[in-house]
């Protein structure tokens, strides 16, 4: 029932949160004022008497609006990470009022850029997988499409180039005849085997591709996909329990191939094969050829900022450093979020882009963990964070022909999960040269490090052991890659903050201004400043699960709050972290009213799926 309030005056303006943070006063304000005032004042104890007539009149208008779920926001999104971002964009266009609150002063999350004397520079990742124009898991090309946006992009040649133990050197094509062709030229005496791996791969990655993607937890459409596609969600029903490392042992001796097996996994899992889930192995070692790795002109930075402003556009609204503390819980209901500067905000319900960790462990403070929440922290441990040096250096260095992205274990398999054990290495101005001045490339290399390596340390000891650790680093590299890289560095510190222009203090930690030629993050740094806990990459299992059965989806044991992001299903990745927030809008939008939805039919399916999850 719609209660109107009793003081309409008071509600007839809001707050309008601008790009900048900053608020235009509004009734919101006013509203926020007055909660801040209530709860100092409910700080010590005070009669209701006490209360003058005009805070009774605004209580009662509040709770009022309160109880009509007459809200202003449909959805809150905490953080914008393109697992916030996309799940943001999605109910915006579905029409939602959608409020994204981000903690630093650009969107992106690890996804982001900055830039510096003329480069720019990706944070994390910049192998794009779901961004060409074919099939239905262009995630991040439709999630574009959905707000108006289209970017351009470059098509990457060679996903990755392997440089592994014994001078096993693997160049991962486009074209997938060429990557199988070499592939068997180095294991002829597997080539049964490899085509039966990769055509299981291709069988799952075919049933994926011929669905339309939406909430699993939404039996509307899960039902009407089986009805509409059987074979292919039976064939999805049957791996989902499975890990890749145990079908390619079942058509594949060889213990280097499978090695080799590992790596391919590690690199989108940070686990071995073993312990990869076959639907997502099959989503990347396909999409590679299918639709290809593309990078979008100008960074991957400007995913998010499309997505953002496409976001404005759609009439919803993003707040920049706007760091969420709480999640505001009513009756046992997720009903708003307080920042760190006090300013609170309610909606019918919030989306938490921060990891599960973090959110229940950080944000819902006083509440005891959920049982489905103590499961998943059972069943899966913090991936380790990165230790990642970003530097520009002469193009005269690298070899013509030289590919975007390496991947290079020097001497030992054995070593392929230990920190720092691996090297991953992108070049992408091997594809968009106007990252970088002219004869200049930037070099992104990146290695797994744990934060109890960078724990308890003085401010000097710190700097001291980045500079070493990074040193060793480019080394290897030199050793293994590129002869004279060292002397080729040619990226410059001014050696002063002065250089950091207004909005720039986000990139702070990633310099070590002692340190002249290199910008340096260690797992303290992606802690502090992507807001995860530990600076984690993501989850991980704990042991052999079964396949993806394990993983939650968004909805969560809290009425009100969904998690979107790489701590839900399907895990790690920009292009799964796309997917669960395509999934999660879908299943907020049922649960707001804006899309159709089967209360009953809900109860089961929700029961179904964690049930299946205990069998992980
Ligand atoms: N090296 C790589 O290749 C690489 C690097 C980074 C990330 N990635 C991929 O991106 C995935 C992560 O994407 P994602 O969308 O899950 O998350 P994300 O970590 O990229 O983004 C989360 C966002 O939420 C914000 N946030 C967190 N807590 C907040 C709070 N309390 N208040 C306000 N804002 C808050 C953060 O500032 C961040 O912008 C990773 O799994 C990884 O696969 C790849
Ligand atoms: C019972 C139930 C529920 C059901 C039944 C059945 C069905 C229907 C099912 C369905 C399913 C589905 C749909 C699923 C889906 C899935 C997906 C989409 C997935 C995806 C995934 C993805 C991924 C994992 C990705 C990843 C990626 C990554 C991580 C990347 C990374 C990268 C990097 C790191 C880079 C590298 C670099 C260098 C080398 C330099």
């Amino acid at each position: 029932m719609l209660v109107s309030h009793p003081n309409p005056q008071l509600f007839n303006h809001h707050h309008t949160p601008t790009k900048l943070g900053t608020l235009r006063p509004t009734n919101q304000t006013r509203f926020n004022r007055w909660s801040q005032r209530r709860r100092r004042r409910n700080s010590t104890v005070r009669p209701q008497s006490v209360l003058s007539v005009d805070d009774e009149v605004l209580k009662s208008a509040i709770k009022a609006d309160r109880n009509s779920k007459n809200y202003r926001y449909d959805v809150i999104v905490i953080g914008s990470g393109i697992g916030g971002l996309v799940a943001a964009t999605q109910l915006a266009v579905k029409g939602a009022r959608v409020l994204v609150l981000e903690k630093y002063v650009i969107p992106g999350g690890s996804s982001g850029f900055y830039q510096r004397d003329g480069y720019t520079f990706d944070v994390g990742s910049s192998v794009m997988f779901g961004f060409s124009e074919k099939g239905n898991l262009n995630l991040i090309t439709q999630a574009l499409a959905a707000v108006g946006c289209k970017m351009q992009v470059i098509a990457d040649p060679t996903t990755v180039h392997f440089h592994l133990p014994r001078n096993l050197s693997v160049q991962v094509h486009r074209e997938y005849s060429e990557f199988i062709t070499e592939l068997i030229s180095k294991f002829p005496h597997e080539k049964q085997g490899i085509l039966k791996f990769y055509g299981e791969c291709w069988k799952i990655f075919n049933a994926l591709n011929s669905l339309e993607l939406k909430s699993l937890e939404e039996p509307i459409y899960l039902f009407g996909q089986f009805f509409k596609k059987p074979l292919e969600c039976l064939t999805l029903a049957y791996y989902l329990p499975q890990n890749a490392g145990d079908i390619a042992r079942k058509f594949i001796k060889d213990p280097e191939l499978l090695s080799f097996i590992d790596a391919e996994c590690f690199i989108v899992s940070t686990v071995n094969a073993v312990q990869t889930p076959m639907i997502n192995a099959s989503m990347v070692l396909c999409d590679r050829h299918f639709g290809g790795i593309n990078y979008p002109v100008g960074g991957v930075g400007g995913i998010a900022k499309s997505l953002a402003k496409g976001l404005v556009d759609q009439g919803s609204e993003i707040l920049y450093k706007a760091n969420v503390t709480n999640i505001i819980m009513e009756g046992g209901k997720a009903v708003g979020v307080r920042l760190s500067d006090g300013r609170e905000f309610f909606a019918k319900t919030i989306v938490s882009n921060a990891t599960r960790w973090d959110t229940f462990g950080k944000l819902l403070k006083g509440e005891d963990l959920p049982k489905d929440e103590q499961n998943f922290q059972k069943l899966y441990v913090k991936a380790p964070s990165f230790l990642s040096i970003h530097m520009g250096v002469k193009a005269e260095i690298l070899p013509p022909d030289t590919d975007c992205h390496h991947f290079v274990l020097e001497d030992n398999w054995t070593s392929l999960e230990k920190p720092y054990g691996s090297i991953f290495l992108s070049i992408p101005t091997i594809l968009d040269s106007s990252l970088a001045p002219k004869g200049r490339h930037i070099l992104h290399i990146f290695t797994t490090a744990s934060m109890e390596d960078w724990k308890g340390m003085s401010q000097e000891d710190y700097e001291a052991k980045k500079e070493l650790v990074a040193e060793e680093i480019i080394s290897r590299l030199e050793k293994k890659l590129f002869p004279g890289l060292k002397s080729s560095i040619v990226f410059k510190e001014p050696g002063d903050s002065s250089i950091f222009k207004p909005g720039d203090e986000f990139i702070k930690p990633f310099a070590v201004l002692k340190f002249s030629k290199l910008l340096v993050g260690t797992p303290k740094t992606h802690k502090r400043y992507l807001a995860r806990d530990n600076g984690t990459y993501g989850p991980m299992p704990r042991g052999n699960l079964k396949g993806l059965l394990g993983m939650p989806f968004n909805t969560t044991a809290i009425d009100g709050l969904y998690c979107v992001g790489d701590s839900c299903f399907p895990g790690q990745g920009v292009i799964a972290v796309a997917f669960s927030g395509v999934m999660c809008a879908h299943r907020v939008a049922a649960d707001i009213g804006i899309e159709k939805s089967s209360p009953v039919l809900d109860a089961a399916l929700l029961r179904l799926l964690g049930w299946l999850r205990t069998l992980a």
